[in-house]
């Protein structure tokens, strides 16, 4: 980080500017280039105080309202929020308190507020510390928190808030052996087979990293290729594949893969991680809904609310309002239908999505089960190494939660099934 730590807290405040203020993603101004002027290590540091600052950021605001009597400028009030998280979460007080008035006063509208923000600061740093750790644990916001307690009931959410607010740790999956990944990464190894990596640094300088021997991939998002449960040669489709965590899955297992995803930034990304980690596909990109061919097996990971992913994704909630949910939804069904049209009979499709509303999951296979005669779920795809039972739902599929595995670090929510076409 620089020496005063200013560039890289200039640029988190104005990533949740963007964020609550504007509805964007961090992925979305992180891809169009807001932190491309940060050194490598600022760049880092400002996307990791955004994070933290919306995993905390209604604990923040509690401390925060004892010392304001109105609200200033979102500007402001971002400052002194990112400020708020980093004291709480023991950062030297002086150099925070410092490095945010200085923000604050070279701001161009507001520099008249850097004496607010010294004052509040400072007394959020004799006695923020203390009141953090005995604040409630925050809360979704009550557009997601409500459909997702009708789903799951109250303990769960709060289970699940748990979990978002720990954030998440680095889960690879490797080319080849897991345990020698583990070993090169001093990570260990999961029940079902991917290496979990705590307190990780950049990962560009991690061992095994530029010899392609593994790619970044929560645990949960690596068994639908399991459960896919691909074979050499195989004719495999891999539908909404950037940026390719499952096609790079599905080639190391030897299939002849098509990768098909509408985004071309997206792609580039998919073709990069083929290069880096020497693994072979066919790439396509064009709109899934459009595809031809006739594949012996597929794997849908449709597009999705990504409700699954807000452990590593705090931004979502508050740049979202769950407007396009249902869009989604109808995309969802779309994508199913079409992909069983290019699938061969008696061969097998993975649907899967990183969400944890039911209509993206669930709800979405039993009303294609209604929709085609010729299918059925392969409830035996879900016996795989590690996999509990409790994970498994009524229609044979697998629902993941964020609040599963407590004590290893938690996994992203996700639903996956396995279909097989009637031969
Ligand atoms: C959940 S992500 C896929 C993640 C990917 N399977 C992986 O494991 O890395 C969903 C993808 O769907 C793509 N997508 C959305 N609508 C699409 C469509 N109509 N046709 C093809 N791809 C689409 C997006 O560009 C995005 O890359």
């Amino acid at each position: 980080m620089s020496d005063t730590g200013v560039p890289a807290r200039r640029s988190a405040v104005y990533l949740l500017d963007q964020i609550l203020g504007e509805g964007r993603l961090m992925s979305e101004l992180v891809g169009a280039g807001a932190l491309d002027r940060l050194a490598a290590e600022d760049r880092a540091r400002a996307q990791r105080l955004a994070m933290d600052t919306l995993r905390g950021l209604e604990r923040a605001d509690r401390l925060l309202q004892r010392h304001l009597k109105k609200y200033p400028p979102l500007t402001v009030r971002n400052a002194l929020r990112v400020g708020t998280v980093e004291l709480c979460q023991e950062a030297a007080a002086h150099g925070v308190v410092n490095a945010m008035v200085e923000l604050v006063a070279r701001h161009k509208r507001f520099g008249h507020l850097k004496g607010l923000t010294n004052a509040v600061l400072r007394k959020i740093a004799d006695e923020g510390p203390a009141r953090w750790a005995m604040l409630r644990v925050p809360r979704l916001p009550k557009w997601l928190r409500r459909p997702l307690s009708e789903a799951w009931g109250a303990e769960a959410i709060a289970a699940i808030e748990a979990a978002q607010f720990a954030g998440a740790p680095l889960d690879l999956t490797a080319k080849t052996d897991a345990a020698a990944v583990a070993e090169m990464t001093g990570g260990v190894l999961l029940p079902t087979g991917s290496v979990r990596v705590r307190d990780a640094g950049q990962v560009s300088t991690m061992p095994g990293y530029a010899s392609g021997d593994w790619w970044v991939q929560d645990a949960a998002a690596a068994l639908p290729v399991r459960m896919l449960a691909p074979r050499p040669g195989e004719q495999v489709l891999d539908l909404c594949a950037a940026p390719g965590g499952k096609t790079m899955q599905l080639a190391a297992a030897g299939a002849d893969v098509t990768a098909v995803d509408a985004s071309e930034p997206r792609m580039a990304r998919l073709s990069e991680n083929l290069a880096r980690t020497g693994l072979q596909a066919r790439l396509v990109i064009e709109d899934a809904r459009r595809h031809q061919g006739a594949y012996d097996a597929i794997l849908l990971d449709a597009p999705c609310s990504a409700t699954g992913t807000i452990r590593r994704h705090p931004d979502l909630p508050y740049a979202k309002d769950g407007s396009e949910f249902g869009a989604l939804i109808a995309l969802q069904a779309e994508l199913i239908d079409h992909a069983w049209s290019v699938l061969k009979p008696g061969g097998r499709m993975v649907f899967c999505t990183c969400s944890l509303l039911p209509d993206e999951g669930e709800v979405q296979v039993e009303e294609a089960l209604a929709r085609h005669s010729d299918m059925q779920v392969v409830p035996g795809a879900r016996e795989q190494p590690g996999v509990a039972a409790e994970w498994r739902s009524a229609e044979g599929g697998l629902r993941l939660r964020p609040d599963y595995w407590p004590d290893l670090g938690g996994m992203d929510g996700f639903y996956i099934a396995c279909l097989r076409k009637s031969g």
